[in-house]
């Protein structure tokens, strides 16, 4: 049976093209141009992907996607953004969505996600229920890096693997939150046993209980089968709890009693069920001050935080930033089968001086992207996302306020974007036409 995709874009014609693009492919594809039309076409179908712009006439994005992942929380959110809703996109994923694409949408790209998408999906289906994401390890790859901040980093997690400590990681979206809490599991003796990851964001309150704690068949509406809950399957190993400051305070609470008293009763049974677990949690906000606003419980907060390990951004490790964009280049050329061989130096120097919002996961996206685009040996400026070129950085780099010399910044801007003069109208903060009346002016010929 083909999969079900419903696009959602107010822009009729890109809907139609996508639309005959992903049918050629061989799926089932609906459309639908408000946020109102595919709230009403979810409620009455299933998708296995939606994939919805963020920027919608009626609504947004986000908005589709809470009520697709309330509906039928294994559906896979896909959001179609442009660079400058690169934030908004970022948080998105905290909301459970699977991944989001740059706009113009390239098909080969957006293929490739929604195939990603697909398989984690049919993942999720096998019967009984297994809970999400049980990470195979093996495929794993972890960049240490060499900057003080990764040193640190990593002798922290080399002190607390081995101990049954809990360990709260505290760090902005996409800095690798995740993968540290991998890497602790690795170095522990629970090493052979579960890695659970549970994206508590996701989770819509009603099903928490069902989710964390399993269900008996029929035990309510909708129960169609026996669930295990993400704390037996982690039995023995390490549940990590993602974006744990999201859990409702009715959560919180039972998910307290259930790490102080290493039990667990699945939803319509009599039966506790013995844990024995190691707990990693991570959030990306302020959880002390969660914890005076009285938006989480201290005691939780208390018995997750036996050890702390803050994670830093991309744009304050500066030494490890091409280790990482080398790492995201050999693994784009494996998945996409290319042979890139490297970045030019201009590229090099923008990564340096790039604020990268969404961490080192927007940098393995972007450079993915660029491989995708990239038709000679090294990835230049051009498969760039214009928008990166913005950065504010960037902008007191080149900007003609800041240089002395006029001229000479013209012309480096000019050599750094290939001579090409939008790109390096952008980088010196300033309109098309003054650029050509400055070219005029200083005599510059192209
Ligand atoms: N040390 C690392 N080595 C290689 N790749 C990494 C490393 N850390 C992170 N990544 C990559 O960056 C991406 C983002 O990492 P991860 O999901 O762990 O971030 P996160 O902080 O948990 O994000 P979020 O807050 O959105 O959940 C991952 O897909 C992974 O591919």
């Amino acid at each position: 049976m083909s999969s079900k995709i419903l696009v959602v874009d107010d822009d009729t014609s890109f809907c139609l093209m996508l639309q005959t693009f992903l049918q050629k492919k061989g799926f089932e594809v609906t459309n639908a141009f408000t946020a109102k039309d595919a709230v009403d076409i979810i409620k009455a179908e299933k998708f296995d992907i939606v994939l919805t712009d963020i920027r919608l006439p009626d609504s947004d994005g986000l908005q589709v996607l809470k009520t697709v992942k309330e509906i039928s929380f294994d559906t896979q959110v896909i959001l179609m953004t442009g660079y400058t809703d690169i934030k908004t996109a970022v948080n998105s994923m905290k909301l459970g969505a699977y991944d989001y694409v740059g706009k113009p949408i390239n098909p080969d790209e957006i293929l490739h996600t929604i195939n990603a998408a697909l398989k984690k999906t049919n993942i999720q289906d096998t019967k009984p229920v297994a809970p999400q994401k049980a990470v195979a390890t093996e495929s794993v790859q972890f960049v240490k890096g060499i900057s003080n901040h990764s040193n640190q980093l990593h002798e922290y997690i080399s002190l607390v693997a081995p101990t049954n400590m809990s360990v709260l990681i505290i760090g902005d979206s996409g800095t690798g939150k995740e993968y540290i809490a991998h890497s602790i599991h690795m170095q522990s003796k629970r090493h052979a046993k579960p890695f659970i990851a549970v994206d508590c964001g996701a989770i819509p309150k009603e099903l928490a209980s069902s989710e964390f704690f399993g269900h008996l068949k029929g035990s309510f509406t909708g129960a169609i089968n026996d669930k295990i809950g993400h704390f037996e399957a982690a039995n023995g190993g390490t549940i990590f709890l993602d974006e744990v400051g999201n859990l409702s305070y009715d959560v919180q609470v039972q998910l307290l009693r259930a790490l102080q008293e290493r039990k667990v009763k699945p939803i319509g049974s009599n039966q506790e069920i013995k844990v024995d677990i190691r707990v990693i949690a991570a959030t990306n906000e302020d959880l002390a001050e969660a914890v005076k606003r009285g938006d989480f419980r201290e005691d939780l907060y208390h018995r997750l935080n036996e050890f702390c390990i803050q994670v830093p951004k991309l744009s304050e490790r500066k030494n490890d930033l091409m280790i990482f964009a080398n790492h995201f280049l050999a693994q784009a050329n494996d998945d996409l089968e290319k042979d890139v061989i490297g970045f030019s130096d201009d590229v090099t120097d923008l990564f340096k001086n790039y604020e990268w919002p969404g961490n080192l996961r927007e940098m393995k996206n972007i450079i993915k992207r660029s491989v995708l685009l990239t038709k000679s040996d090294y990835v230049t400026i051009d498969v760039l996302p214009l928008e990166m070129l913005e950065s504010p950085e960037k902008q007191v780099t080149y900007s003609l306020y800041s240089q002395q010399d006029e001229e000479t910044a013209i012309r480096q801007a000019l050599e750094k974007t290939n001579y090409n003069k939008s790109k390096a109208a952008i980088m010196l903060d300033i309109d098309r036409k003054t650029l050509y009346n400055k070219l005029k002016l200083y005599n510059i010929e192209l």
